[in-house]
């Protein structure tokens, strides 16, 4: 399937999850269970993690347990031609929202890609090598060209899809974690 459809179908996917609130947050427990053992978060003490939207899994639990553990957050701002940058995210600043309609950190302090230990990456569809669909920006594609550290993203199974070709500028996440129905 080409991926303009299948990102349709999918946020189609993610909404109804969405209208299902309870098993949605069982389904995210699930998830934040699996990361939190995980060395991958152990280790980490600069998160890079977005707002989310109501229908994206929802990245505001892990900013609180990361701030619960004295880790640092980044938050990325997107400018013109597909980059983006990360900024950090304190408890209660002030958030601002982009056109895009995603909330955004101030530019009080630029974290570059080598001060991020582990970068949550948000995405619509993914297949089992961890390639990815995202909203069509391709912002995360270009910054995960040259990013040094660990990367991960934490979807519903819904959101798994094998059936379309990743294009030559298509990244991977080295880690995908699931939840699934029982
Ligand atoms: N919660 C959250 N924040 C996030 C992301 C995300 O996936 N989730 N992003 C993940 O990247 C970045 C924002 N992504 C964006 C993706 C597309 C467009 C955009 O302008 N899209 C065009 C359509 C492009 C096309 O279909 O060809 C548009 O809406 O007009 C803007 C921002 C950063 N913040
Ligand atoms: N590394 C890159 N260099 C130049 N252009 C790129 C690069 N990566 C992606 N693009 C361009 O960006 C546009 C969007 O790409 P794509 O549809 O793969 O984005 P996406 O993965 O859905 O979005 P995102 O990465 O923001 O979540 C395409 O036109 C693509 O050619």
């Amino acid at each position: 399937m080409v991926k303009k459809v299948l990102r349709t179908k999918k946020i189609k996917s993610l909404k109804e999850l969405a209208d299902n609130q309870e098993l949605k947050t069982t389904l995210e427990y699930q998830v934040l269970n699996k990361l939190f053992m995980d060395d991958i978060w152990k280790k980490s003490n600069v998160i890079g993690t977005v707002i989310p939207f109501p229908h994206e899994f929802d990245y505001w639990k892990l900013i609180h347990q990361a701030f619960s553990e004295n880790k640092r957050i980044a938050l990325p701002k997107t400018y013109q031609k597909g980059v983006m940058h990360f900024y950090e995210y304190e408890q209660n600043d002030t958030l601002t929202p982009s056109s895009f309609g995603a909330m955004e950190p101030n530019e009080k302090r630029i974290l570059n890609p080598e001060e991020i230990s582990l970068l949550i990456v948000p995405g619509v569809v993914f297949n089992e090598s961890g390639f990815r669909i995202g909203y069509g920006g391709g912002f995360y594609d270009r910054y995960l060209e040259s990013f040094p550290n660990e990367t991960c993203s934490l979807i519903f199974s819904t959101q798994l899809d094998n059936s379309w070709q990743p294009e030559n500028h298509d990244q991977q996440v080295n880690k995908l974690f699931v939840g699934e129905k029982g």
